[in-house]
């Protein structure tokens, strides 16, 4: 007799399944099914059986399970590894994985996150001052194309250094584009077939990891001063617990894996921040006051130690990524027969299974009137999901982190593969939404209070192009 299984979601054809039903709105296809099948159901996508678990429970079994039953790199490495490139993130043991994120977790240093204020600041204003979209008293911009540019900018010039910074006024943004072609969702799949795009990213991987080799060689050789604590300048110094160097070619895919990170998440995030914003255009002046009240009205340059007096900017972000998480799925490798958290179904070897904690944080049952963007219901007074002391810690080589076990806001994941950017995106998103409130009001054309809709066929779900508004600099 079969185990007993999770109830499989109807579908008409074997392969197609529930691909485009999904592929579409995978939001709407989880809360519709979790209505019809509850927390733990099994779709087909590209006949690859799916089990989704859904809710605290579901969130806590997959993000918090034990890598003897769980596993990540297997289901990622085919996307990431051409990417990426060899020895890091999926393409090595989980170990090596838990080493190179306290690496990078421990090249985010306070000095490191200071300095990067200060950076994001000047690129921003750079780019505010010459950018074609910013020209005279008003006007109207497309906020994800102009955002995803100042991104790049922000987080090459902070975390990647001056060289990387300089190599995308040129030929890098191309190889980025290209490279950035293998970064979709049908490369889960058939990220071997030697199409065109995949023939493109790998060059432009190679490309990459010698460009970084290259700004490595040259800072060893000290034919490139130290200017300021860039990530590449940190790894230089680290050793692997057996006490070798990284290599160069792992240092290159470290930067490449945070630079694609780092854009997708911080492009895709800021974007919906100004969009909303421009729905709701009296909370831009809001967060303008916030500023003076807290800064003072003569508005000095922005510093780190700033940003903990503007707790509104901080909500307006966090409550983005409430509604606008970037990454909608996460999925893991079942590596033997698992029972499921909370029921008696049994899932197989070999089956993959997918959370979503952005389900947990649109559920009603946590936060009132979820498809609400309102920054104000994480105010001090009503703030009841804050990863607070008593939440359960644990470390797993790269720092003690919470287990967010009981949480239903989880935009960076939890457990052993939990976000270690996120006090970086924290930092660049707070410091780009604090010049952008600074030079102008934003609204949307004809003062609508509506919001464009969600692109989710690429591999992070961001806002559909074009989503423009108006821009008014202020007096
Ligand atoms: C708004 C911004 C971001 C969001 C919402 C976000 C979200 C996430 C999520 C949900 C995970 C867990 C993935 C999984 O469990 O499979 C994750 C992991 C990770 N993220 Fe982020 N991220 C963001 C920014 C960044 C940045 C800026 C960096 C690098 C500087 C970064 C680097 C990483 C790394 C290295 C992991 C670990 C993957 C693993 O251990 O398997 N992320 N992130
Ligand atoms: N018809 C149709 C049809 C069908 C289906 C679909 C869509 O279906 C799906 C299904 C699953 C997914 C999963 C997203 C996913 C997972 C992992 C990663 C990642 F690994 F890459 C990341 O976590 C990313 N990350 C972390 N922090 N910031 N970024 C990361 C980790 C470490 C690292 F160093 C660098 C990294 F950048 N990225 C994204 C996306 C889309 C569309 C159309």
């Amino acid at each position: 007799k079969k185990p007993n299984e999770p109830p499989l979601v109807f579908h008409w054809f074997p392969l197609v399944g529930n691909t485009v039903t999904y592929g579409m709105d995978p939001f709407k296809f989880f809360f519709e099914n979790q209505a019809k099948y509850g927390n733990v159901f099994t779709f087909v996508l590209l006949g690859r059986k799916m089990t989704v678990c859904l809710d605290t429970t579901g969130n806590n079994f997959i993000l918090n399970g034990k890598i003897k039953d769980v596993n990540a790199e297997e289901i990622y490495n085919p996307l990431t590894g051409p990417v990426f490139g060899k020895d890091v993130v999926y393409d090595c043991p989980n170990s090596k994985l838990m080493e190179q994120k306290k690496f990078v977790k421990f090249g985010l240093t306070q000095e490191a996150l200071r300095s990067y204020v200060d950076l994001i600041t000047a690129e921003t204003e750079d780019f505010i001052k010459g950018h074609k979209a910013f020209k005279g008293e008003k006007g109207i911009f497309d906020i994800p194309e102009v955002l995803s540019q100042l991104t790049i900018y922000t987080a090459s010039r902070a975390l990647q250094g001056q060289e990387v910074r300089n190599m995308f006024n040129d030929k890098f943004a191309a190889l980025f584009h290209d490279l950035d072609m293998g970064f979709s969702p049908i490369n889960f799949q058939l990220n071997w077939f030697p199409l065109p795009h995949n023939r493109a990213r790998d060059n432009a991987r190679e490309t990459m990891i010698k460009l970084y080799s290259d700004i490595v060689r040259k800072r060893r050789s000290g034919e490139t001063k130290k200017e300021s604590p860039d990530m590449i300048w940190h790894l230089m110094d680290c050793k692997y617990k057996d006490g070798t160097q990284i290599p160069d070619h792992e240092i290159a895919g470290i930067m490449i894996a945070l630079l694609m990170a780092g854009q997708h998440s911080s492009a895709s995030t800021i974007s919906w921040v100004l969009l909303r914003l421009a729905s709701r255009p009296e909370l831009v002046e809001e967060l303008y006051a916030e500023q003076q009240q807290a800064l003072g009205d003569h508005l000095p340059t922005l510093s780190h130690d700033d940003l903990p007096k503007l707790p509104l900017h901080a909500q307006v972000v966090k409550e983005t990524l409430r509604l606008h998480a970037p990454i909608h799925s996460i999925m893991r490798k079942v590596k033997q027969p698992l029972v499921v958290d909370g029921t008696n179904y049994v899932v197989p070897a070999g089956r993959t299974l997918m959370s979503s904690p952005g389900v947990s944080a649109q559920m009603g049952s946590y936060f009132p009137n979820p498809s609400v963007w309102d920054p104000h219901r994480w105010d001090a007074e009503n703030t009841k999901f804050e990863e607070t002391e008593d939440d359960e810690k644990i470390d797993y080589g790269w720092g003690v982190v919470s287990k967010g076990t009981n949480s239903p806001y989880l935009p960076f994941g939890a457990g052993r593969h939990r976000c270690i950017g996120e006090q970086f995106a924290y930092v660049q998103l707070q410091t780009i939404l604090v010049a952008f409130v600074r030079e102008f009001k934003i609204r949307n054309v004809g003062g609508s209070r509506d919001i464009v809709g969600t692109d989710y066929a690429s591999l992070f779900s961001k806002p559909l192009t074009p989503g423009t508004a108006e821009w008014e600099r202020r007096s």
